[in-house]
């Protein structure tokens, strides 16, 4: 570890040294992240380009006094080196170690809990108002990049704090990136600001000359700041932050820590809200993450040397086959139109993008408007498929329930990253999808067992003439064999995949495979299981699920979701409605807890989500032969 590292302990060393000292600093922070990232992986690109400007903001704002809020907060990294978990951060995004993001409850130099993108200017107006209802003094800063700014929430945010002209300050990290090139009408705003020579010269010229009057009078400076103003307004057009009520500064080289600590202390003085515009590259200092920024935003280990990623599997992801699939049936019906929310390559759109420019829209990250766009899209005719991860959809509840399902609208939802994501933790893990789709009418959901069913379901859900919404999980598939040809799965049917007398194991999506492992396990103990793949949350297959409850007497559900309102509810409700008291039920699923970070495999392991703890809760249920009623089960918290 380098000099200066070693001898940061807190936010407090950081002050002690000159500008030259924490240039040093970044080179040695820029290592350690390096190092640490390319073990663990993570959010490398976005954290490298923060470096300097994390150093100036730390150097003026002193924490946890001061609060700082970093919007998304995967670019945290060079925060948390500083700020008392330097000894730590080997184990970031390791089960139990260090979060990827910043949590409160990690750190109290963690102002506010972030994940999801464009919510810091919100937190920052809302705990400057209670620092002014508290009469409290401390400075507020959120830092939200450009990709983040093309969030509505953010939009909300600014319309509101300009309106109340609390003192809080906004640092737009704009490295021209959101996870890929950064795509709509502000990305094109600003870069205006960032390239328009007329404006900076214009700027530096103006300034020099409000140096050389002599301030004789508040009113001489009131003029002159008018000046200045009016100066702005006529050469940038628009000035869309002034207008909103922002005192704007920049834009600035955030890489320069001198020029940084100059403004942000002006920033600070001045009263109202301030927003500083701030250029980074994002990457920066490592050349494979500067060149391919996007591979780098968020990455698996890697090989230093040559930037290339560890872990390499020949089984394709259900994302790649989703995607690949779409173009297939894209080719074949031209209705076909694919949305995603800043998040192409994530969700498996770049072939589509390319082939069907025309048919391919990156909304930003606008989850809530890539919705309500697709309701108009199929309202108008076309067949819209919104790929979204399932933790970004929770944003658009009320625009799925409205717009799409109150009218019945044929679109599909391809929620990719449900269930245990692993890593990114709490935040992103996609645990409610079941839980927040199944109580809306007119819904259809389903969730393949494997890669292959995953290309028949997005064929079927392409035809069902209303909202279907179909959810895979993170990862490679199962390496199964893939049909050319697409069937239709009937809508509403399960299927039996094999009989056994003693109890019955219905499945649904990712865990139908750990019920097959389960079920054989059974097989080698005596004990004799049905395996029911449901493929259909909603509309359940009632009279299959009832046969074989009746049949075997005892039924255990299994699903990656939460269990309130999810998968093992909707057959508890079904067993109910059809008077099947007599028959023993155990759910098994996420109990009234949030599941942390650490892998995927070993969160599976510790929430019984296994082949394992499938065979060890069938055993309970046989044994207990004569005991009757019904049980959720769920590790963590609650029942
Ligand atoms: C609501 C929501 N949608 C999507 C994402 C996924 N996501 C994380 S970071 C990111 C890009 C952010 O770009 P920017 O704010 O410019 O930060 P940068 O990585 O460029 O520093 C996206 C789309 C998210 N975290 N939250
Ligand atoms: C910070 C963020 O929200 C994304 O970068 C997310 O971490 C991507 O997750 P995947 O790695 O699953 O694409
Ligand atoms: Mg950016």
């Amino acid at each position: 570890m380098g000099k200066y590292l070693q001898q940061v302990n807190s936010p407090g060393d950081i002050r002690a040294l000159t500008v030259a000292q924490l240039e040093q600093l970044a080179g040695e922070i820029r290592e350690e992240i390096i190092v640490t990232v390319a073990r663990n992986g993570g959010h490398l690109a976005p954290n490298l380009g923060v470096v300097e400007l994390t150093l100036a903001l730390h150097k003026i704002f002193q924490t946890p006094r001061n609060k700082i809020i970093w919007d998304v907060g995967h670019q945290s990294y060079v925060h948390k080196l500083i700020t008392g978990r330097r000894e730590r951060f080997d184990t970031l995004r390791c089960h139990g170690g260090l979060s990827g993001f910043p949590r409160p409850d990690e750190s109290e130099h963690d102002a506010f809990g972030t994940g999801h993108s464009s919510t810091s200017i919100s937190a920052a107006l809302g705990i400057a108002l209670a620092r002014d209802m508290k009469g409290e003094e401390y400075s507020v800063v959120a830092v939200i990049g450009d990709g983040a700014m093309t969030g509505g929430m953010a939009f909300e945010a600014l319309n509101h704090a300009g309106h109340l002209q609390k003192d809080i300050i906004v640092v737009l990290n704009d490295n021209e990136m959101s996870i890929a090139p950064n795509v709509g009408a502000m990305a094109g705003y600003l870069n205006r600001i960032r390239t328009d020579p007329k404006y900076s010269r214009g700027k530096d010229e103006i300034e020099q000359i409000l140096r050389r009057i002599p301030s004789i009078g508040s009113k001489v400076l009131k003029v002159a700041e008018r000046l200045k103003d009016s100066f702005k307004y006529l050469v940038v057009p628009g000035m869309i932050f002034e207008e909103l009520g922002f005192t704007y500064l920049g834009p600035i080289d955030g890489h320069n820590i001198s020029a940084m600590l100059n403004t942000f202390e002006q920033a600070k003085s001045l009263g109202g809200p301030v927003l500083v515009h701030v250029i980074t590259q994002k990457g920066h200092g490592y050349a494979p993450a500067v060149e391919k920024a996007d591979k780098f935003h968020g990455i698996g280990p890697f090989d230093i040397s040559s930037g290339d990623c560890l872990k390499k599997s020949d089984i394709s992801t259900y994302t790649e086959i989703f995607g690949r699939t779409l173009v297939q049936l894209a080719e074949q019906d031209p209705c076909i139109v694919a949305i995603t929310a800043a998040m192409c390559s994530g969700t498996g759109l770049t072939e589509f993008a390319g082939k069907f420019p025309r048919r391919f829209f990156d909304v930003g990250i606008a989850e809530q408007h890539a919705v309500t766009l697709a309701a108009g899209l199929a309202i108008s005719g076309l067949k819209p498929v919104v790929a979204i991860y399932s933790t970004f959809l929770q944003r658009a509840y009320d625009q799925i329930l409205h717009d799409v399902c109150l009218q019945n609208l044929p679109v599909v939802f391809a929620i990719d990253r449900a269930g245990i994501v692993g890593d990114d933790g709490p935040t992103h893990h996609g645990l409610f999808d079941y839980s927040f789709l199944r109580n809306i009418p007119n819904m259809t959901i389903m969730a393949p067992a494997d890669e292959n069913e995953l290309q028949h379901m997005l064929n079927t859900a392409l035809q069902v003439n209303g909202p279907c919404a179909l959810r895979y999980p993170r990862g490679t598939g199962l390496g199964v064999a893939l049909d050319r040809q697409y069937r239709d799965i009937p809508v509403g049917k399960a299927e039996v995949l094999s009989e056994g007398k003693d109890i019955t194991l219905l499945a649904v999506g990712n865990m139908v495979p750990v019920a097959r492992r389960a079920a054989a396990m059974l097989k080698e103990q005596g004990v004799l299981a049905t395996v029911i793949n449901a493929r259909f949350v909603k509309p359940l297959d009632a009279a299959c699920i009832a046969e074989h409850a009746k049949r075997t007497g005892r039924l255990i559900t299994i699903e990656e979701n939460v269990l309130a309102g999810g998968f093992g509810s909707a057959v508890l409700e079904l067993l109910e409605s059809r008077g099947l008291h007599d028959i023993q039920v155990k759910c098994l699923g996420i109990a009234d807890t949030f599941v942390e970070h650490g892998s995927q495999a070993l969160l599976r392991e510790k929430y019984g989500l296994t082949a394992q703890g499938l065979v060890e809760a069938a055993r309970e249920m046989v044994k207990t032969r004569a005991a009757k009623g019904r049980k959720l089960v769920g590790l963590g918290g609650g029942s």
